[in-house]
């Protein structure tokens, strides 16, 4: 073999070598990528033209198993579904890690979806719908000071007044509607938490206008005058004018940097160009919303869970009772942290959180094809993560609609499979608000009276509340007498 066929024999084999490497590689990137976008469109329907499955969702929404539309499609596609609601394609997740991704994925993948009266009503600035570096900076100023002991203990203080100031007026055997009543106390909580207005004349302005506001967030999207949207944004203006006013005097009198006694003082303090006076008054409204209406909701329904359960009324009393003993021999009253150690009594809340499911579910939009556990969400679907029926999902919770607080003694909270105040980066900052709340709330009630509940029902959709207020008959007790230690039965008691 001369020189130059050496050569050549050699070239050729280079040539194949390198077609090969070449062809190998684009085949094996293609076959990644297969592999990557062969996740599957959820199983499903799509229901009628326009109206899609929207109807039946919310004919099952408004009994009293909201979870029901789920449970039909999941015994015939899975967990993971898809359907059409609310003029939308929408993947439905009753799957607790499929949800936990959506709620941990950042605006990159899915950014919140809300009905367009919301929207409309909410704004472009609110927290609840931007994304990206503000939403993180506010929610980061908002969560540290929900935190701080200092406003816990200003919280408990002032909550302390108000439901003593309330039971003040009860008489024997008297009607109280716990739901309004609870809403009275916690509206003047949170106004005073958000803006450190008083108890007073401008209180009951934006306690009525906040009324006419909310009214319209599950309007129709019209805005003409007379309509109940445009209502809704006239209350809004409103509010925000004498919102803006605070503003200007804070800013007036805070020159030197004053303590941050409430969140406007703490949104001021930042000083960054982004927090408008504009931005910050929209953003207390839009604060209210997830706020007002959720808190007095766990009370009632812990008070109609306890109703129907007196083991669980009767252990709740007897750690209140024998806590308010052990404060009032040291001459003390019990702080937000002895309230948030009452452990049965936080354990009440929990069970309450779980079967009320105040905030049902929450929605989503894919901002790009996003594959989750072997599921494909394509770009400007919605996405509902359905925490009810993880939260009364059997396999999780044994006995799910019982209401049992003794289940959580050694259960893990942080798990997926709980998450009433969502999770990842738009977790609830407002939830140790709502606890300490709840817990002081119980503890005055339960040392101080006893009730007999009237008949009454939840009422699921569009939010959950209970039909009658919760009217419960009060008596104030004599005196407090110890009660007798209690051993756990059967399931005698516990609540269905
Ligand atoms: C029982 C009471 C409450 C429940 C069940 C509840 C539930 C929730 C849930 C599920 C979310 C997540 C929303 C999402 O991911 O889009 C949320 C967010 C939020 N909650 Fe709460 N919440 C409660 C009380 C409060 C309170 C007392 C406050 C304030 C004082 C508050 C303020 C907020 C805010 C500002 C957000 C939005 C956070 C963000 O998007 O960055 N919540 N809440």
């Amino acid at each position: 073999m001369g020189p130059n066929l050496w050569k050549m024999d050699n070239l050729f084999i280079t040539w194949v070598a390198t077609t090969v490497t070449v062809l190998a590689t684009i085949l094996w990137n293609k076959l990644r990528k297969w592999r990557k976008t062969s996740a599957q469109l959820p199983r499903g329907s799509f229901g009628w033209p326009l109206i899609g499955e929207t109807l039946d969702f919310v004919s099952c929404s408004y009994s009293s198993r909201p979870e029901s539309f789920m449970d039909k499609r999941r015994l015939l596609h899975g967990k993971v579904f898809k359907s059409h609601l609310f003029g939308s394609p929408t993947i439905v997740s009753t799957d607790a890690e499929v949800s936990r991704f959506v709620l941990q994925s950042d605006a990159n993948k899915f950014v919140p979806w809300y009905p367009k009266s919301l929207t409309e009503l909410m704004g472009k600035s609110s927290i609840l719908l931007i994304n990206g570096s503000l939403q993180k900076r506010i929610h980061g100023l908002i969560g540290t000071f929900f935190k701080s002991p200092h406003l816990k203990a200003r919280i408990t203080g002032d909550m302390q007044c108000y439901v003593l100031e309330a039971m003040k007026h009860w008489k024997d055997d008297q009607l109280i509607y716990i739901q309004e009543e609870s809403k009275r106390i916690v509206f003047q909580i949170l106004v005073k938490g958000l803006i450190g207005l008083e108890p007073g004349e401008e209180m009951n302005f934006l306690k009525q206008q906040f009324r006419e506001f909310i009214a319209g967030l599950m309007s129709l999207p019209v805005k003409l005058p007379g309509s109940r949207l445009y209502k809704s944004l006239q209350a809004k203006k409103r509010m925000v004018m004498l919102i803006e006013k605070i503003i200007q005097e804070k800013r007036k009198n805070n020159k030197n940097g004053c303590t941050q006694r409430d969140a406007v003082d703490v949104l001021i303090k930042d000083g960054s160009d982004q927090l408008t006076d504009d931005l910050i008054s929209d953003n207390m409204i839009d604060l209210m919303i997830p706020a007002e209406d959720s808190v007095p909701i766990l009370m009632t329904l812990a008070i109609k869970y306890l109703s129907e359960c007196p083991l669980a009324l009767r252990r709740l009393e007897q750690e209140n009772i024998n806590a308010k003993k052990r404060k009032s021999l040291l001459g003390e009253d019990l702080q937000w942290t002895d309230y948030m150690s009452l452990s049965f009594t936080q354990d009440v809340i929990t069970e309450t959180l779980r079967m009320g499911n105040i905030i049902s579910g929450i929605m989503r939009k894919a901002v790009r094809d996003v594959e989750i556990k072997g599921h494909f969400i394509p770009k400007g679907w919605c996405i509902l993560t359905y925490f009810r029926s993880v939260h009364l999902d059997e396999s999780l919770y044994k006995e799910a609609y019982k209401f049992n607080p003794w289940r959580w003694k050694d259960k893990d909270m942080g798990a997926c499979s709980f998450t009433p105040f969502g999770g990842g980066q738009r977790l609830c900052p407002g939830l140790d608000l709502a606890r300490l709340e709840a817990s002081i709330f119980l503890h005055h009630l339960v040392t101080s009276f006893t009730w007999v509940a009237e008949e009454d029902h939840i009422i699921n959709f569009p939010t959950v509340r209970m039909k009658g207020g919760m009217p419960i008959r009060v008596r104030r007790k004599a005196k407090e007498s110890p009660i007798p230690a209690i051993t756990r039965g059967t399931n005698n008691g516990l609540a269905k």
